[in-house]
C-alpha cells in the first residue's frame, strides 16, 4: 500500500538486526541511529494500528487561546499492554540491543497519528521528565506515508538535519539529543496520506 524504503526487508521473519543501524554523532554528545525498513510487513501493522488504537485529539493552551494539537495521540504507560504484538516484538528487539548502553529498558509507548500533511509537531525536545537533565534514548518506529523529521541544535546556530522516515523505518535519538537538540515533523504539502509514529521511551522520559 505505501511505498516502502528501498532497503525494505521482505521475508517477513522479524525486524532487521539492529546492529545494522547506522549511527551519526551530532554535536554536544547527541546521536541518532537510523535503520530503514526495520519492521517487516509494515502495511499490515499500519492498518491494525489505525483501526484498533483509541486515537484521541488533544487541546492545548497557546498563549491566550486553546488550540487543537495537530495530530491524534494515544499513550501506553508501563502498566498498559501494547496495542499490537508487532510492537511487543519491536520493543523486545530494542531492549536486547540497547539496554547495555541505555542502562534500562524502554517502558512506555507514545503513538501519534498524522492524518495528512497538515498534521505536524513543532520544534521541541522530549524534556518532560528526565530527558531535560540526563542522557537517554527515544526510539521511533514510523509506518505509513513517509514524513521528514528535522533536527537542529537547541538555541540555533547550527545546520538543520533532515531524515526522511519511510514506511517501517526506525530512528533512535540518543545521548543528550533531547536536551541539546530539538526535533520537529513539519507540515508537508506533499504528504497526502496518514503516518503513524510509535515512540518507545524509558521510565520518566516524556
Ligand atoms: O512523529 C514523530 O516521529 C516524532 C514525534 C515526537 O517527536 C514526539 O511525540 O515527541
Ligand atoms: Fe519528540
Amino acid at each position: 500500500m505505501f511505498q516502502g524504503s528501498l532497503l525494505d526487508f521482505t521475508d517477513g521473519t522479524g525486524p532487521r538486526p539492529l546492529a545494522e543501524a547506522r549511527r551519526t554523532n551530532l554535536s554536544h554528545g547527541a546521536w541518532i541511529d537510523v535503520l530503514p525498513g526495520w519492521i517487516p510487513d509494515a502495511d499490515a501493522l499500519f492498518e491494525r494500528l489505525l483501526a484498533s488504537v483509541p486515537w484521541r485529539g488533544e487541546r492545548r493552551r497557546m498563549y491566550e487561546r486553546v488550540v487543537d494539537v495537530p495530530r491524534l495521540l494515544a499513550f501506553y504507560d508501563e502498566s498498559a499492554a501494547l496495542p499490537d504484538p508487532a510492537l511487543v516484538d519491536a520493543k523486545a528487539a530494542l531492549d536486547a540491543h540497547y539496554t547495555s548502553e541505555l542502562g534500562e529498558p524502554f517502558r512506555t509507548a507514545g503513538l501519534c497519528l498524522y492524518r495528512d500533511g497538515r498534521d505536524s509537531v513543532a520544534w521541541h525536545g522530549d524534556t518532560i521528565g528526565r530527558g531535560a537533565t540526563h542522557d537517554t534514548m527515544v526510539a521511533i518506529l514510523s509506518v505509513g506515508t513517509p514524513r521528514s523529521l528535522l533536527l537542529r541544535p537547541r538555541g540555533g546556530g547550527g545546520r538543520t538535519l533532515r531524515r526522511d522516515l519511510g514506511h517501517g523505518d526506525l530512528i533512535v535519538m540518543g545521548g543528550s539529543c533531547q536536551r541539546t537538540w530539538e526535533h520537529a515533523i513539519p507540515k508537508s504539502a506533499r504528504a497526502a496520506g496518514p503516518r503513524i509514529s510509535v515512540q518507545f521511551r524509558p521510565r520518566g522520559v516524556r
